[in-house]
């Protein structure tokens, strides 16, 4: 996991992106003030499990049901682009009707996420010891994405009663693909990693700041050398939390293997097999819905 800051020239952009995320938080805040009438909109928003308004509870880490409400979106696959593998994702995202440019908004934050996190691969292969193009072409020139806008019930209403300790507002999980920027609610500490002596440390929110998971797809194909880091969420405060996670992907189709930079750097032994992007997100999506 990485603490990013701002190189000058992404400023602007960020602020802007902030912006955005602001008028997000106090739009889900809005959506529950306003209580089951609303809520009941947004399940009406949702003839595909996988896309749009999912209920408290609805997410389940590990068989264990999360404590929070969640609208998910996902890059939009054409029909038939990607075949049998593209099939389980096809659809089309599920936009609240209200605010009215919400569509828009959002769009525009995915757009500037998109670009962000395609420059930050390209420092990390820097890094790795390849090209700064190694995450372009087949491996994620076409880059998939999720993103997730996340509200997680403070610790009074989690369920009627203040049983903060034991209410899991996401359970513990790695992230699925390459990189993850988390837009956190600034005054509330939820987010939870666990370090290599497998104690939970807290991962406070920083204003001006994403925290960035590294995923699984890039722990394989940095052949170990980024380890995918577990991470979960306990909303022990009193108030309402948002998040807006953006997951940036592989290719959809991207066979993913560990780079050779990455295998030489581990004395020629290759640590994972190859995985099929599209194939690792449809088995985890697929465990993470109660049907
Ligand atoms: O709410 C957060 O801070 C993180 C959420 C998360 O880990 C996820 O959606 O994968
Ligand atoms: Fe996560």
């Amino acid at each position: 996991m990485l603490l990013l800051c701002w190189p000058n020239a992404m400023i602007q952009k960020w602020f802007k992106t902030l912006l955005y995320v602001k008028l997000l938080s106090n739009w889900i805040r809005l959506a529950v003030r306003l209580g089951s009438s609303m809520r009941r909109v947004m399940v009406s928003l949702r003839p595909w499990l996988k896309r749009g308004y999912q209920r408290i509870g609805e997410n389940i880490t590990k068989g264990v049901p999360d404590m929070h409400e969640a609208i998910d979106c996902y890059k939009e696959l054409k029909q038939g682009m990607y075949g049998a593998l593209g099939k389980p994702m096809e659809g089309c995202n599920q936009w609240p009707h209200y605010p009215p440019n919400f569509k828009e908004l959002m769009e525009e934050y995915i757009s500037l996420c998109t670009e962000v996190s395609r420059k930050i691969m390209r420092g990390i292969a820097l890094a790795l010891g390849g090209s700064p193009d190694e995450f372009e072409g087949e491996r994620g020139g076409d880059a998939f994405w999720v993103m997730r806008l996340i509200g997680y019930p403070g610790a009074s209403t989690a369920n009627g009663k203040c049983t903060s300790e034991n209410d899991i507002g996401c359970g513990a999980h790695t992230d699925y693909g390459l990189l993850t920027l988390v837009n956190q609610d600034e005054n509330i500490t939820a987010l939870q990693v666990r370090n290599q002596a497998g104690e939970w440390i807290s991962a406070p929110p920083n204003p001006g700041t994403f925290v960035c998971n590294i995923g699984d797809m890039l722990k394989i194909l940095s052949n170990g050398l980024y380890e995918s880091t577990l991470h979960r969420v306990i909303n022990k405060s009193q108030t309402y939390r948002v998040c807006v996670a953006f997951f940036y992907e592989p290719n959809y189709d991207a066979a993913v293997e560990p780079l050779e930079v990455c295998v030489r750097k581990r004395g020629g032994t290759r640590k994972f097999e190859k995985a099929v992007y599209g194939e690792h997100l449809v088995s985890k999506v697929q465990t993470n819905f109660v049907t």
